[in-house]
């Protein structure tokens, strides 16, 4: 049985005159893997922006329609943005590690919401880190500069990092665009581990990706929902031709 963890209900975007976003109904279940897919330009990031306001930061930018997050919609004027983002975490296309050590890396969000018992950062620097898969690669080095580690390494401590603040939902703008194969495959693996305890959105590129990691996947176009199933179901019986055209390679 599905739960609705998040979803979005007639929402629309606009950038001053542009609309990017064009009633968007969509749910996202809870402990799954959601894919956003479609050609360049069709609103994906947008979308995955709009899940935790940080479409609130671009200027000239309109919404109109709700995003619930447990039933509550997130663009009531009374929700705290701040909290709204602890709990539906981002990590960024490009690895994005703070100029500072690994372990400060992590224990950054922690911080922030005022945790400063060092015994209890400790605790959680090395649990995100071990949740992230990083903790054996650089549990001696803690202190080192976190930009100094390969780029999947800096990925996975940016998981680490988002994760550290206990987040329900991650959302992941193209989080292996920038990394190897290799790097790639670690990161899927880690975000089907990962699903157990979270709800997870991608965008991506990479049909293959989206086919090896979600459970469902959202087909955007031009700024519309034009399809939204089960990943095998859009992959193999998609009911929009424009869907199969897309996923066949035809265009995009
Ligand atoms: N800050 C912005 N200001 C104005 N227009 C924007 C802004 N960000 C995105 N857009 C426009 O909104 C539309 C949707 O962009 P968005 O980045 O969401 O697409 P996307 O599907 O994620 O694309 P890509 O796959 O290339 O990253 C595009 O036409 C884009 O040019």
């Amino acid at each position: 049985m599905e739960k609705i963890k998040m979803e979005s209900k007639n929402l629309s975007l606009w950038y001053g005159e542009k609309q990017a976003l064009k009633n968007i109904n969509m749910p996202i279940y809870e402990n799954r893997i959601t894919a956003i897919i479609g050609p360049s330009g069709c609103g994906k990031s947008t979308f995955l922006r709009c899940l935790n306001r940080m479409n609130d930061l671009i200027p000239n930018v309109r919404i109109k329609g709700e995003v619930y997050l447990d039933g509550k919609n997130i663009y009531d004027k009374d929700v705290d943005v701040v909290a709204l983002r602890k709990r539906v975490g981002m990590v960024f296309q490009k690895p994005n590690p703070f100029p500072m050590s690994i372990y400060d890396n992590v224990a950054y969000g922690p911080r922030i919401h005022g945790i400063k018992d060092k015994d209890k950062l400790d605790e959680i620097v090395e649990w995100a880190l071990k949740k992230a898969a990083l903790w054996d690669e650089v549990k001696d080095d803690l202190k080192k500069s976190a930009l100094r580690l390969s780029g999947g390494q800096q990925q996975r401590l940016c998981i680490a990092r988002a994760i550290a603040v206990k987040p329900e939902v991650i959302l992941m703008d193209e989080p292996c665009s920038a990394l190897d194969p290799i790097s790639t495959l670690k990161i899927e693996d880690l975000m089907v581990e990962l699903k157990k305890d979270y709800t997870i959105v991608i965008v991506t590129h990479n049909m293959q990706q989206a086919s090896r990691v979600s459970d469902y996947t959202a087909f955007f176009m031009m700024g519309e929902l034009v399809e939204f199933d089960k990943t095998e179901k859009i992959f193999l019986e998609p009911k929009d031709k424009r869907t199969e055209e897309y996923i066949s390679g035809k265009f995009g």
